[in-house]
């Protein structure tokens, strides 16, 4: 699906509304020219949506929607309603409900049944009709906040080893739902004490919804069907990233909306940020996105978690910067890629060395290893991984990071490797097991 058109790299933009009119942009709200034919629907706190959700606070947005914290009335629950703009694709609604389908008891080695307790639970659909067309509307559980959010707001603090490694068991046992896998899409998990707050106790904790007021360049009218307040997301309360316990650690996918069915169609267009994307995506672009591509985004969200910054992002990631990281980490490209790639020569031997000019560091894995992986946990006095882990980690990555997809290796490899079954599901386990017995203590309901 291409991506809306008409925004400025400030966020601002025009409405397709009215041409005339330009929004300047708001930190953390959707972009308001989106408010257009095909666009966003306007919600405001306190709308009843699909005639049971009443909607508490905002959650978040993306490019085809709009996320609210709302109040089912029927079930007296706390649940999440996407409404999603007019022209998105009802692909991600199919995908949930056919993941809903699936069944429980299959498990041909894929982690495809463990997997399943992190894809999100569709519990209902409903259709609004607004201003700006017809609204799918979906209704499912309530996330946290994102992994990647959860880091910048703890300014890339590092976790703590057995909760970093217990996500990224979870992520490496999702692979199997085909996904453009990020952190950003990754949620962590609403603790269930948060459940039992009254609505009055959850504003109390979290903090009345921050409304900022909408304003047009020149102070143009704003146009009818744009709201006139943007609202910013909530922040539930929650530890330091560094300080999260392991009980928090639980995760569950977000966003199934570039989700495909490889068997039945094709994509070629990679929804992650360029930092992430595999490097087919840029150098054999006509060819189609295959599975070996969601192993190489894998091994980037698995990275991400266990470090303070992701292994191929710069402060400015472009698609050459991330070349040049690939580069200084993976060695050169395969030689019809390497062609391809003009601005080899200015950093780069001809045969893949790096040049360097001063004393800065080469970006190998090990290097990065030790600088993004160790040196932030021995500066917060955390444990860091001892060099048997550290072999066995990077052993699994390499493999899943070859820049062939015909070469990296698959899911299997990925989840009999000796890093996922001796370092981290033993974490995720553990994690599990301390939910049973705190299950098992809870005081019977009355
Ligand atoms: N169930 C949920 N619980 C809490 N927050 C959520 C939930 N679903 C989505 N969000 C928040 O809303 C944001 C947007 O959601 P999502 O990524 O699904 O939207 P989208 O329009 O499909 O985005 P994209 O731009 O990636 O296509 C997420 O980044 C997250 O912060």
């Amino acid at each position: 699906m291409s991506k809306p058109a008409t925004q400025s790299s400030d966020g601002a933009g025009t409405s397709d509304l009215d041409l005339d009119v330009r929004f300047h942009a708001i930190d953390d709200a959707e972009p308001f020219y989106r408010y257009g034919l095909g666009g966003y629907h306007p919600v405001a706190i306190g709308d009843r949506l699909g005639s049971r959700y009443h909607i508490l606070h905002k959650l978040g947005h993306g490019s085809y929607s709009t996320v609210w914290l709302a109040r089912d009335q029927t079930l007296q629950r706390l649940v999440a309603v996407k409404v999603c703009t007019a022209d998105a694709s009802p692909r991600e609604s199919e995908i949930l409900s056919l993941l809903k389908n699936l069944s429980e008891v299959d498990d041909d080695g894929d982690g495809g049944a463990l997997g399943r307790g992190m894809i999100p639970t569709l519990l209902n659909t409903f259709r609004i009709d607004g201003p700006h067309g017809a609204h799918t509307c979906l209704v499912t559980d309530v996330g946290r906040c994102s992994v990647h959010e959860a880091k910048r707001r703890g300014s890339y603090a590092p976790l703590m080893l057995p909760v970093a490694r217990a996500i990224a068991a979870q992520l490496i046992l999702t692979v199997a739902y085909l996904h453009d896998l990020h952190l950003g899409n990754v949620l962590l998990r609403l603790p269930q004490e948060f459940h039992l707050w009254s609505d009055e106790e959850l504003l109390v904790r979290c903090g009345e919804p921050e409304l900022e007021p909408v304003q047009t360049f020149d102070d143009k009218p704003i146009p009818p069907g744009v709201p006139l307040v943007a609202t910013l997301p909530v922040w539930f309360p929650m530890e330091r990233i560094n300080k999260l316990p392991l009980s928090d650690a639980h995760v569950v996918l977000a966003d199934f909306g570039e989700s495909y069915r490889p068997s039945q169609e094709s994509k070629f267009e990679c929804c992650t940020p360029v930092h992430c994307r595999p490097p087919e995506n840029r150098f054999e672009p006509t060819k189609p996105k295959s599975f070996p591509s969601d192993i190489w985004t894998l091994a980037c969200a698995v990275w991400a978690t266990l470090a303070q910054r992701s292994v191929f992002e710069m402060f400015w990631s472009t698609e050459d910067n991330v070349t040049w990281m690939q580069v200084q980490a993976l060695g050169k490209l395969p030689d019809e890629w390497w062609e391809k790639w003009d601005a080899r020569s200015k950093d780069f031997t001809e045969e893949g060395q790096p040049i360097r000019a001063d004393d800065s560091p080469v970006y190998t894995f090990d290097y990065q290893f030790e600088d993004a992986m160790q040196e932030g946990r021995r500066r917060y006095k955390m444990e860091t991984m001892d060099s048997a882990e550290k072999e066995a980690l990077l052993a699994k990555l390499r493999p899943m990071l070859a820049y062939k997809p015909e070469q990296r290796c698959n899911v299997k490899e990925v989840l009999g490797s000796e890093w996922m079954t001796r370092y981290a599901m033993p974490d995720y386990e553990g994690m599990r097991a301390r939910d049973e017995l705190q299950v098992r203590r809870a005081p019977p309901a009355k």
